[in-house]
C-alpha cells in the first residue's frame, strides 16, 4: 500500500510546486493572461468541466465563464493551464496558424491510442503530404465516380438488417472534452446502436482503405475499435483505469490485424498486383513507410471517420423526429427523387445528391447543433499576443467550435434546431467564418465531403423507406418507432411481416 501512496504524494507535491513556479513566472514576465482562474493545483477546473458534460446541457461551464470573463479566458484542464476561446476570430487565427504559432496537442490517452504516426499527430512537411493524400481519397470527384455507389449499397445493406429494437444514444458523444464514464459506448444498448450506423461508416472506411467488403473480419475489428475509442477520454494510467487498459489491449489486436494485411499487400505488390485504395497509395508513395507507420496511419483514419459520422447520423434522426415540419419537408424532397426512379432500390446518382437542397440545410444544422467535435486542442509554440492578451509559450489552447455555434450573437435562437436558417433568404445565420464543424486551415477534416454525402444518403434511404414517429420520452429512454413505408417494399417481398416495424430508442 505504502509503495502505492508514496508516488501519489510525490506527484501531488510536484504538481503544487509546478503550479506555484508557473504562476510566479507569469507574474515575473508580467504577461497579460486572459482573465479566469487556474482552479485547484493539478486538478484545475477539469472536474467542473467533466461534471458539466455529464448533464443534459454542458454549456454552463462555458456560458458562466464567457459571461464572467468574456470569450477568451484562462482555465486549467487535464493537468495543464489552458486558454479557452469562444471567439470565432481567435478560433480562426488558431486554425490558420497551425504549424507556425500553434501545433496540435492531444491529451495523452488519445495520442497513445492513436499511435505517433497517425495523421492527427503528424507535423511539418510530412503532414502536408499525407493530408493531401488523404484528401485525394475522399474528395468530391472520387465520391462522384466511385464512392457514392458503395455508400448507397452499404447503407441499403445495413437497413435491410433493421428488424430488432435499436437503441440510439442520446447526445451520443460530446466528443472532445468528455471523460470516459459518461457515455458508455461499450454497454449493450450502444453496441446495438453501433451495429446500425457505425457499421455503415466503418465498413465504408475499411473498403476505402483496403478494398475489403463487409464480413466477419470487419465486424470483429469494429468491436475492438469500440474499445479503443472508449479509452480516449480516460486517464492514460493503466494502473488506475480498466477502460484504458482494455483500450490498449484492443489497440494491440487492431494493430496486429492491420499489420497482417499490410504484409500480405507488400507481397502482392511485389507481384505487380496493385489495388487502387489508400493502402495501395501508401505502399506506392515512395516514402518507404514501415509497417508500423502504415498501421498507425490507417488505424487513426478509421477512428476519425467512424465515431463522428455515425454519431451525426443518430442525432439527425433525433432532431428530425423532434421537428416534424422539417421531417415532412425532407421526406418530400426525397420522395421526389425516388419518384423519378423505376425501382425503389435503384441507386442514387451524383445529380440526385446535388438536388438535395433542403437535405443540405438539415446536414448543416445537425452539424451546428450536435457539434460532435466540440473544438480542438493546440499548443502555443511561442508567446502569442492576441486581442490584448498573451498566450504563454507551451500553454494549451482550446478553440471551442461548440461555444461559437451555440452563441445567440452568431445564430438567432442558437439552441433551436432550425434547418431553414441555412436557406439563402434566411437572416437567422450570421455570415462569415463562424461555422467550423470540420475545423479549418492545414488540418481541415479530409473527410468533410464524405461525411456530408454519407449522412445525405442515409437520410434518403431512411425517410423513403421508413416513417419515424416518437413515443413519449421515459426517464431514461427516448424511443423512436421506425415503420416500413408500404410503398417502399420491394416487389419480391423478401422480408416478413414481423420485421415491418422497428423501434429505435435514444438512450439518455
Ligand atoms: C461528421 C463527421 C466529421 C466531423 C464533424 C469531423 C470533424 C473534424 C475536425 C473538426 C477535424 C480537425 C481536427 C483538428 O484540427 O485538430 C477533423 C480532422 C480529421 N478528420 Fe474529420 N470529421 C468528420 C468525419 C471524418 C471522416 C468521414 C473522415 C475519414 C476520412 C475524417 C478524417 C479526419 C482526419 C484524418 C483528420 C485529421 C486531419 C489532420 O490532422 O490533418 N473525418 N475532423
Amino acid at each position: 500500500m505504502a509503495s502505492f501512496i508514496t508516488p501519489l504524494i510525490l506527484l501531488f507535491i510536484s504538481a503544487i510546486f509546478l503550479f506555484l513556479h508557473r504562476r510566479s513566472r507569469y507574474r515575473r514576465l508580467r504577461l497579460r493572461l486572459p482573465p479566469g482562474t487556474l482552479g485547484l493545483p493539478f486538478a484545475g477546473e477539469t472536474l467542473q468541466l467533466i461534471s458539466a458534460y455529464k448533464t443534459d446541457n454542458p454549456e454552463p461551464f462555458i456560458d458562466h465563464r464567457v459571461h464572467r470573463y468574456g470569450p477568451i479566458f484562462t482555465t486549467h484542464l487535464f493537468g495543464e493551464p489552458t486558454v479557452f476561446s469562444a471567439d470565432p476570430e481567435t478560433n480562426r487565427f488558431i486554425l490558420l496558424n497551425e504549424g507556425k504559432l500553434f501545433e496540435c496537442s492531444y491529451p495523452g490517452s488519445i495520442s497513445n491510442l492513436l499511435g505517433k504516426h497517425s495523421l492527427l499527430l503528424m507535423k511539418g512537411s510530412l503532414h502536408k503530404r499525407m493530408h493531401s493524400l488523404t484528401m485525394s481519397f475522399a474528395n468530391s470527384s472520387i465520391i462522384k465516380d466511385h464512392l457514392l455507389v458503395d455508400i448507397d449499397r452499404l447503407i441499403r445493406l445495413n437497413l435491410d438488417s433493421w428488424s430488432d429494437r435499436i437503441f440510439l444514444m442520446e447526445e451520443a458523444k460530446k466528443c472532445d472534452l468528455r471523460d470516459g464514464n459518461g457515455t458508455g459506448v461499450g454497454d449493450s444498448d450502444s453496441m446495438v446502436w453501433y451495429n446500425v450506423s457505425s457499421s455503415i461508416t466503418f465498413e465504408l472506411t475499411v473498403k476505402q482503405l483496403m478494398s475489403f467488403d463487409p464480413g466477419e473480419w470487419t465486424e470483429t475489428l469494429r468491436k475492438e475499435y469500440v474499445l479503443v475509442i472508449e479509452g480516449f477520454f480516460t486517464l492514460p494510467l493503466p494502473l488506475f483505469s480498466t477502460t484504458y487498459r482494455r483500450a490498449i489491449k484492443a489497440r494491440t489486436k487492431v494493430a496486429e490485424a492491420l499489420t497482417l494485411i499490410v504484409r500480405e499487400r507488400r507481397k502482392e505488390s511485389a507481384k505487380e498486383e496493385k489495388k487502387n485504395d489508400m493502402l495501395g497509395a501508401l505502399l506506392a508513395s515512395g516514402n518507404n513507410f514501415s509497417d508500423e507507420e502504415i498501421v498507425d496511419f490507417m488505424l487513426a483514419l478509421l477512428v476519425a471517420g467512424y465515431e463522428t459520422t455515425s454519431t451525426i447520423m443518430t442525432l439527425a434522426v433525433k432532431f428530425l423526429t423532434e421537428t416534424p415540419l422539417a421531417l415532412a419537408q425532407l421526406k418530400e424532397e426525397h420522395d421526389q427523387i425516388r419518384a423519378k426512379k423505376s425501382h425503389p432500390e435503384e441507386p442514387l446518382e451524383w445529380t440526385d445528391y446535388k438536388s438535395m437542397a433542403f437535405t443540405q440545410c438539415v446536414v448543416n444544422e445537425t452539424l451546428r447543433v450536435a457539434n460532435i467535435i466540440g473544438g480542438i486542442f493546440r499548443r502555443a509554440m511561442t508567446d502569442i499576443n492576441i486581442k490584448g492578451y498573451t498566450i504563454p509559450k507551451g500553454w494549451r489552447v482550446f478553440a471551442s467550435f461548440r461555444a461559437v455555434h451555440l452563441n445567440p450573437d452568431h445564430y438567432k435562437d442558437a439552441r433551436t434546431f432550425n434547418p431553414w436558417r441555412w436557406q439563402s433568404n434566411s437572416e437567422a445565420t450570421s455570415p462569415g467564418n463562424v461555422y467550423t464543424p470540420f475545423g479549418g486551415g492545414p488540418r481541415l477534416c479530409p473527410g468533410y465531403e464524405l461525411a456530408r454525402v454519407v449522412l445525405s444518403v442515409f437520410l434518403h434511404r431512411t425517410v423513403t423507406r421508413y416513417r419515424y414517429c416518437t413515443k413519449p420520452k421515459t426517464q431514461k429512454r427516448y424511443p423512436i418507432i421506425v415503420k416500413r413505408r408500404e410503398e417502399s417494399k420491394p416487389s419480391n417481398q423478401t422480408w416478413k411481416g414481423k420485421e415491418e416495424e422497428s423501434e429505435i430508442e435514444i438512450v439518455d
